[in-house]
């Protein structure tokens, strides 16, 4: 239970009825417009009630496409419906980015101990394969996010997972890898890829008329009634609809402008409270995108940054950005990367939407490109002061 949930069984609430229905990690009893995916991975995992084991699979669709919450949905439902115990271990791989972890969770969930850290990859190996030969079942190991393990430490835990079954008897290890980054195979030995792969599984985008509806049904269970305006829910589909049909950002945007028109203690959720939320999230967006950004694209960004603030209405173009990120370089004493890159990494801040670049035509004197920061500054701000160097860079400057 959150803080706020604590809150607000105190504070008597005119939005929610149960907040936590609208949570990311809720899986709800129905998931409307995903019945071909869940019908698939049913059949494909249904084996496992009779003793076979099924076939390893690999699930990939954009994010927020309900990958995660139907996997756990039809895992729940053959558990329910099944007599026969059937053993599943969900492992995220973006918390569990090593294949220590991994393989450590791997065997907490067998009841192997495993120290935190120290042994060799190996020897867990070993313990594993004791510890899954006592459970004497059938084990569906679940690898979301699976692209992070792979792009840190290579696909040795996966080779070892799709062999694995070689070395048991008496029990079997079936294998979901979910990814919304199909680029991460480049990485997999051939064998691994094949085997990962026996069955897939692509899940589409939402549309707006689908995102409406899943929206509709979470809202019921989590909001009290006649607590939303009739269009919020339109348009947070509408908005999620265009950004690839993100579920995720649906309830996102849903949860923040309840939260929002809670705060202010209104008693309906209103378009206005969605205008906020939204560049909340769009706020806090900008800000992740630039703290994670390599330190020459943050360099190249702070040059555009310290134009906007210093020189204030006077055209920023390319030129002008180079001779200032020469001039951060030089003063941090290091390698300036070449003009192609400064040019290259300004094509990368517009396709994301933190600057907005475009061409002009000088008349007589041909053509430049010039460039304006595209988020408020106080964000871009934000993200720079993430990294201490700049941080204390730009203070000084
Ligand atoms: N059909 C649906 N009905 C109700 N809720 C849904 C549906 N599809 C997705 N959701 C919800 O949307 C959110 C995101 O879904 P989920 O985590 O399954 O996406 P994902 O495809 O695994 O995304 P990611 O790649 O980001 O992990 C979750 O809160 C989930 O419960």
């Amino acid at each position: 239970m959150s803080v706020e949930d604590i809150f607000h069984q105190y504070l008597e609430s005119k939005i929610f009825k149960q907040r936590e229905k609208l949570l990311p990690d809720y899986v709800p009893e129905e998931l409307p417009h995903r019945d071909e995916q869940i019908m698939t991975l049913a059949k494909v995992l249904a084996p496992a009630l009779s003793g076979s084991r099924p076939s390893n699979v690999f699930i990939y669709g954009l994010t927020g496409t309900g990958k995660t919450a139907v996997t756990k949905y039809v895992l729940r439902k053959m558990r329910e419906s099944s007599q026969r115990r059937i053993d599943y271990v969900y492992i995220n791989c973006r918390q569990n980015n090593t294949s220590y972890r991994v393989l450590a969770e791997l065997a907490k969930h067998v009841g192997v101990k495993v120290p935190f850290t120290g042994l060799a990859l190996g020897e867990v190996m070993k313990r594993l394969i004791q510890g899954l030969e006592r459970q004497r079942s059938i084990i569906i190991v679940v690898l979301d996010e699976i692209d992070n393990l792979v792009k840190r430490q290579g696909d040795d835990v996966l080779y070892f997972l799709t062999r694995v079954n070689e070395e048991l008897s008496n029990s079997k290890v079936s294998l979901i890898g979910i990814t919304n980054d199909l680029k991460f195979t480049e990485f997999l030995d051939a064998r691994v890829k094949s085997s990962l792969g026996e069955e897939e599984l692509v899940f589409p985008p939402y549309n707006a008329v689908q995102l409406e509806d899943i929206l509709q049904r979470r809202a019921r269970e989590a909001l009290k009634e006649g607590a939303i305006e009739d269009d919020v829910i339109k348009k947070v589909a509408a908005i999620a609809a265009r950004q690839n049909g993100d579920c995720r950002l649906a309830l996102d945007i849903l949860l923040k402008a309840a939260d929002i028109a809670d705060r202010e203690g209104a008693s309906k959720v209103t378009l206005t409270h969605v205008d906020k939320a939204r560049s909340e999230i769009e706020k806090n967006l900008a800000v992740d995108i630039i703290k994670t950004m390599p330190l020459h694209v943050k360099l190249v960004l702070a040059s555009i940054y310290l134009l906007s603030k210093n020189e204030g209405s006077k055209m920023i173009t390319t030129g002008l950005v180079y001779d200032k990120y020469k001039e951060l370089v030089n003063k941090l004493g290091m390698e300036p990367v070449t003009s192609r890159r400064i040019s290259d990494i300004i094509n990368e801040l517009d396709v994301v939407g933190i600057i907005n670049a475009r061409v002009i035509s000088l008349g007589r004197y041909g053509r430049t490109k010039v460039v304006s920061i595209g988020v408020p500054l106080k964000n871009v701000e934000e993200g720079l002061a993430s990294d201490t160097l700049l941080k204390f860079f730009l203070e000084s400057m």
